[in-house]
């Protein structure tokens, strides 16, 4: 998916993209690829696989659930910044918290938020299980995030707590993750949440 054809497909959601937007998902793949020589950020480097397979997959979370563009979200295990960057590139009303236990991908989150000029993106280097202990964390999140980082049921015991009263948790998992939720339902139920599939 080329930039031009990324653009086109987030308009068809009703989301349109100005140039200024455009340009900082630009920066975004090439600071992307400059790091990765030096830091392992991504298998994924082709330019149209990044726009596919990083950028259109997180902010594909918009297409089936309805944001609420100022609320405030908590991306665990973001890595080089999926979903929450490319949704607040396209939301930039966001208020959003990223925690990460490895923290060269934090310095290069620190680098991009810079270089996009993104405000109001706050950077945790921790493990979500001590991150989630803190009191000023716990119930304080409209939408909690997490893509790739572990299996349902230990993400929902590390990520539900986070959630405000009657906020989501969205984990973005491959197709091929019946059975990981087969096994989920009881922690989910368990930790006061509701499963909703989109
Ligand atoms: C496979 S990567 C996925 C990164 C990104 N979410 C994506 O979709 O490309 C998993 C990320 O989760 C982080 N991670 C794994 N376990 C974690 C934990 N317990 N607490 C915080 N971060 C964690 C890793 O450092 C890594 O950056």
């Amino acid at each position: 998916m080329l930039p031009e054809e990324f653009r086109q497909k987030l308009r068809e959601y009703h989301i349109e993209l100005s140039s200024k937007q455009m340009a900082q998902f630009e920066d975004y793949y090439e600071l992307l690829v400059k790091w990765n020589q030096k830091t392992n950020l991504t298998t994924i480097t082709d330019k149209s696989e990044v726009y596919l397979k990083h950028f259109y997959d997180s902010v594909a979370l918009a297409f089936s659930f309805e944001l609420n563009q100022g609320a405030s979200i908590c991306d665990i295990g973001s890595g080089a910044g999926f979903p929450s960057i490319p949704l607040k590139i396209i939301f930039p009303e966001l208020k959003v918290t990223i925690v990460d236990s490895l923290n060269k991908r934090i310095n290069f989150l620190r680098a991009l938020i810079a270089e996009l000029d993104l405000k109001q993106v706050e950077l945790f280097h921790a493990r979500a299980e001590t991150f989630g202990q803190e009191k000023n964390h716990r119930g304080f999140y409209d939408y909690v995030m997490a893509r790739a980082v572990a299996r349902l049921d230990v993400l929902s015991e590390l990520c539900l707590p986070l959630v405000k009263k009657d906020g989501y948790f969205y984990a973005l998992k491959a197709a091929k993750s019946q059975e990981e939720l087969v096994e989920a339902k009881g922690a989910i139920a368990l930790l006061g949440g509701k499963f909703i599939e989109g």
